[in-house]
């Protein structure tokens, strides 16, 4: 049986990732009439989506609904609180995706806020393939954490965590790791630059291949690491490359790095 889905949703903060999951809520049947998006500061875009599908738009008194998520940036928690208690009721599912924020700075701001879910999701779920980590707290129901799951595996994937304690570091991973992909592109595009190739035409190349190789991870079974074997013919051009990539001083301890300061950067923004 499907799960259901909520007769009433209030966004709060319709920026890159809020706007991001409500298309993906509407691709999946979320009716537009039962949402509500809350944002002082709403793009065009947002703003058309909404006419289109008979949203409501920053009412001046906003009713309770059944599903509230969280979608500002952590840093204006504060600001938003006042507003958004006003659309907790008893039975009421919050779902935050405010990096940093822990249950415990939610619910301190939020004491009426009965029932939370804690989430991580990314920007893919814009096309349906985000992937999504999620903690509930312990007024969360199993109706009302099947009611989450139903939203949150509407735009990908989703992992359930029984240890909050782990969401700062999927941040770190999931979280932010579309950005390193896109940026691992643009490196390649320069790369190809300086090796020769014209900018427009290295920049297509470099954006292709992510897609394939993204393509052939969603579609193979097999690990990364074999994938990566199959490119690698024995003394060819793509083992010269790896020695520098997998060298001690290459992209894993690159990585690691950057992972390490994303999720300080996560552990600075709680509280
Ligand atoms: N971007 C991503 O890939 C991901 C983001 N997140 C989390 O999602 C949240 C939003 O990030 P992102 O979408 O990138 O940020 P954005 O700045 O794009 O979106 C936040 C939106 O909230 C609006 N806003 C500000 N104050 C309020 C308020 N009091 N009430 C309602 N809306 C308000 C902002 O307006 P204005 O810009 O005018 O301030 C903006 O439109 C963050 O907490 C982030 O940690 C989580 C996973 C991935
Ligand atoms: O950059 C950020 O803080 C947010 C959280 C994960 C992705 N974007």
């Amino acid at each position: 049986m499907a799960s259901p889905l909520p007769q009433t949703l209030t966004l709060v903060g319709a920026g890159k990732m809020g706007g991001a999951m409500l298309e993906g809520w509407l691709s999946i049947g979320v009716n537009g009439a039962g949402i509500t998006l809350l944002d002082p500061h709403i793009s065009e875009e947002m703003q058309t989506l909404a006419a289109t599908h008979g949203m409501s738009v920053n009412p001046a008194a906003p009713a309770p609904a059944e599903v509230v998520v969280l979608a500002t940036k952590p840093q204006m928690l504060d600001t938003a609180a006042p507003a958004v208690q006003a659309l907790i009721a008893p039975k009421t599912l919050l779902i935050s995706i405010l990096a940093g924020k822990t249950l415990g700075d939610l619910s301190a701001r939020l004491p009426n806020a009965n029932a939370i879910v804690r989430a991580m999701p990314n920007l893919p779920a814009s096309v349906r393939r985000g992937v999504t980590a999620a903690a509930a707290g312990k007024g969360v129901s199993e109706a009302q954490r099947q009611l989450a799951d139903a939203l949150l595996a509407g735009v990908g994937k989703v992992e359930w965590l029984g240890d909050e304690g782990l969401i700062d570091a999927v941040t770190a991973v999931s979280g932010s790791g579309p950005a390193y992909v896109f940026n691992m592109v643009e490196c390649l595009a320069a790369a190809g630059v300086a090796a020769g190739l014209p900018a427009e035409i290295a920049e297509r190349l470099a954006r292709a291949t992510v897609e394939g190789a993204g393509e052939m991870l969603f579609q193979s079974p097999l690990p990364p690491a074999t994938l990566r074997q199959n490119v690698t013919s024995p003394g060819g051009t793509t083992a010269a490359a790896l020695e520098v990539l997998m060298a001690d001083n290459g992209l894993a301890p690159l990585m690691r790095r950057a992972v390490a300061a994303a999720k300080r950067r996560a552990e600075e923004l709680s509280g």
